[in-house]
């Protein structure tokens, strides 16, 4: 489970015109960020309009073309209480998967990994999915509102969905929500933070992506979280998930990669929310994820100038601005040209 941080060689890649360009010049060693996109899920699940299937999967057969390597592809969750999410089977039967490419869905409970199940069973031979993500907060009312139980009974309850996730070779990725700020409890203390990730990654989980849900934290509030959690737990084994609220995201991801994380979470278009965060904005756009990585001399994979065009074309087709600074200005730049 313990594993030193992702080293890869790749080609320089040389930033011309404020970071849209790249060439190869010469070999160096770069730290890999493995970027995982959750624009389909979660950047969707809070939109004010429905979306077809069909847009949907478009969206998520055009991440893949970008260098993405974990595209967050739908929740099996109820309906009733996040209605975007609707026709996640139909999602998955209709993506165009890509190998080398992960497409998780979140789950909340044995009802959701049964309707994963019975998709799974259609096509054993080629899995539509090969891993799953379960949810909780350290926040008790948030918890409440989101998945309608305790954070004590949410474990009991993703127990056994993990212990059958995992016989059925899924991995399993933990969420933990307002790990700074809870819209409803306030300040939270990263201890009790640090207890349900160690509890996630002790039940199976291989990762805990620790979320920022209302995107209040600032640089010194996640040194504060990361220098608590990573006492207990390999830095290695976490993720972050920011939201942009307070314009932070980005300074935080920083942070976070200085104190050693690897994997960050983020949405294309600066897409999303979560229906139970009142007021919360999107997650760190991808845009400006890479854009930020690729100057700090980290390597992503991700080719900009094609995500910035997927950033512009799914937000026309939801009708509302791209929240992506960078998305704006790779716009600006083409106008220009
Ligand atoms: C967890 C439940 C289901 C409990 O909801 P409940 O009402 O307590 O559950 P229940 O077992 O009493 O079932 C109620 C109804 O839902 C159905 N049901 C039950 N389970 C399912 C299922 N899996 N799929 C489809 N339907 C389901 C069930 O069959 C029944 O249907 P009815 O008999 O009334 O017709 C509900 O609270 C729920 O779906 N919550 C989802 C909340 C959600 O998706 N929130 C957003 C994702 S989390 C997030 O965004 C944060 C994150 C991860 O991004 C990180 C961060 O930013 O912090």
């Amino acid at each position: 489970m313990f594993s030193a941080h992702r080293i890869i060689f790749h080609r320089s890649s040389t930033t011309l015109r404020h970071g849209f360009h790249s060439s190869t010049a010469g070999w160096t060693a770069a730290p890999f960020v493995k970027i995982v996109e959750v624009g389909p899920r979660d950047g969707l699940q809070n939109e004010p309009t429905p979306i077809s299937v069909a847009t949907k999967v478009e969206l998520i057969n055009r991440l893949s073309e970008t260098g993405l390597k974990c595209i967050e592809s739908g929740s099996f969750v109820s309906p009733k209480w996040v209605p975007q999410m609707a026709g996640t089977s139909d999602v998955l039967r209709g993506i165009h998967r890509m190998p080398g490419i992960s497409y998780p869905v979140l789950v909340p409970n044995m009802r959701g990994l049964e309707m994963l199940e019975a998709i799974l069973l259609e096509h054993p031979e080629e899995p539509v999915t090969e891993e799953i993500a379960i949810f909780t907060a350290a926040s008790e009312v948030f918890n409440k509102k989101n998945i309608n139980c305790s954070i004590a009974e949410s474990l009991d309850r993703f127990a056994p969905v993990v212990e059958e996730a995992l016989k059925g070779n899924l991995r399993v990725r933990g969420y933990v929500s307002t790990v700074v700020v809870c819209p409803y409890e306030g300040a939270i203390e990263p201890e009790r933070v640090r207890d349900i990730t160690t509890k996630l990654l002790e039940m199976g989980c291989y990762e805990v992506s620790l979320g920022d849900t209302i995107g209040a934290a600032t640089p010194k509030s996640m040194e504060k979280l990361l220098n608590c959690i990573t006492a207990a737990v390999p830095v290695d084994v976490l993720a972050t998930h920011n939201h942009d609220t307070y314009g932070m995201a980005v300074s935080n991801v920083l942070t976070a990669l200085k104190m050693g994380v690897r994997t960050v979470d983020s949405s294309v278009a600066g897409l999303g929310g979560c229906p139970y965060a009142p007021g919360a904005t999107g997650n760190v756009a991808t845009e400006d994820l890479v854009y930020a990585l690729q100057e700090e001399g980290y390597e992503t994979g991700v080719d900009l100038n094609h995500l910035s065009g997927i950033g512009q074309w799914i937000s026309s087709i939801l009708k509302r601005d791209n929240s992506s600074r960078v998305g704006k200005a790779w716009l600006a730049r083409r106008a220009r040209l």
